[in-house]
């Protein structure tokens, strides 16, 4: 068995603990480094201390010390932090799965861009549950094509600093894309005041932050004397460390291009 050596940035956050354990559980997998930033807790001791274990990855901010040696980087961080070991990574042929959201359009551009350089793996979502459930949006979409109105209410825990969440607004893209709308034209992101009456060509977004919600996502379609919900919750982030697993597994005979979970996962019909 060929053993993939995983990097992990923003290590000492909620995910990045959540894929050291996995990692260091995993059998075919090595932790061979780990990134902090100037400031963070835990920078200067190994990766795994907050399991009471020693991997020999020790967090660094330093990105050449953090990536040696590493056959993949996996990234949940923050745009701007995705955005620059995106360009190390791409000059330096390491491979990466991202999770972090909240990318605007050039962001996004930068790392098609970096995609032609090394493989990528970019899903706001790594749960195999959550990409399931975009797959059942688009057969919904298209079968509620006229009268119901979509409404997408997500819930997450009072740290998250982006909003709609990235599986959100994949959702709201999924679900435009298979009515033949563009996202950016028929988006309605919250609604106060005399807002008039709906537009039967939107989709309406809300957002809910509280307490510790890991993740919770409702697809709404309100129509005349029914309604449909479709939800995923997630009660814990393992699912979302599995899915990053498996991602890097996946990028292990890829030398460039820019994949998402559906690739993954082989939901591609
Ligand atoms: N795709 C998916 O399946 C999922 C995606 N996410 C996304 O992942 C991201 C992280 O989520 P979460 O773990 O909850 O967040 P946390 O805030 O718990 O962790 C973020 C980590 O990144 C570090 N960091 C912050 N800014 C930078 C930067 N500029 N450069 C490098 N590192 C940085 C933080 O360091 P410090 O501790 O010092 O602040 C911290 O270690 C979010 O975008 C979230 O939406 C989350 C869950 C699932
Ligand atoms: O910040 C989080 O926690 C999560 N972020 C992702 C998103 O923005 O969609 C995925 C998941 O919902 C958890």
């Amino acid at each position: 068995m060929t053993t993939l050596n995983i990097a992990i940035a923003g290590a000492g956050g909620r995910m990045g603990r959540m894929l050291v354990e996995a990692v260091l559980n995993a059998d075919d997998l090595r932790l061979s480094g780990a990134l902090g930033i100037a400031g963070s807790d835990g920078l200067g001791q190994d990766a795994a201390a907050f399991l009471g274990k020693a991997s020999g990855a020790i967090v660094t901010a330093d990105l050449a010390e953090g990536l040696r040696g590493a056959d993949v980087l996996i990234d949940f961080t923050r745009p701007e932090g995705t955005l620059a070991h995106a360009e190390y990574c791409a000059a330096h042929g390491v491979k990466l799965v991202i999770g972090t959201t909240g990318f605007d359009d050039a962001g996004k551009a930068a790392l098609k861009a970096a995609a032609e350089k090394t493989a990528i793996v970019f899903a706001p979502n790594m749960s195999v549950g959550v990409n399931v459930t975009l797959k059942l949006l688009e057969l919904a979409a298209k079968s509620l094509s006229t009268g119901y109105d979509i409404e997408i209410i997500e819930a997450h825990h009072r740290h998250k600093v982006d909003a709609p969440s990235g599986t959100a607004l994949k959702m709201g893209e999924v679900i435009a894309d298979a009515l033949g709308r563009d996202l950016k034209e028929c988006a309605v992101y919250g609604r106060e005041g005399v807002t008039g009456e709906r537009d039967p060509s939107t989709i309406g977004f809300a957002t809910i932050r509280g307490g510790d919600i890991i993740g919770d996502h409702t697809v709404l379609f309100a129509g005349t004397g029914e309604r449909i919900e479709i939800s995923h919750k997630s009660s814990s982030r393992a699912g979302y460390a599995q899915g990053s697993l498996r991602a890097s597994r996946f990028l292990a005979d890829k030398a460039t291009g820019l994949f998402d979970m559906y690739d993954v996962l082989g939901l591609n019909t």
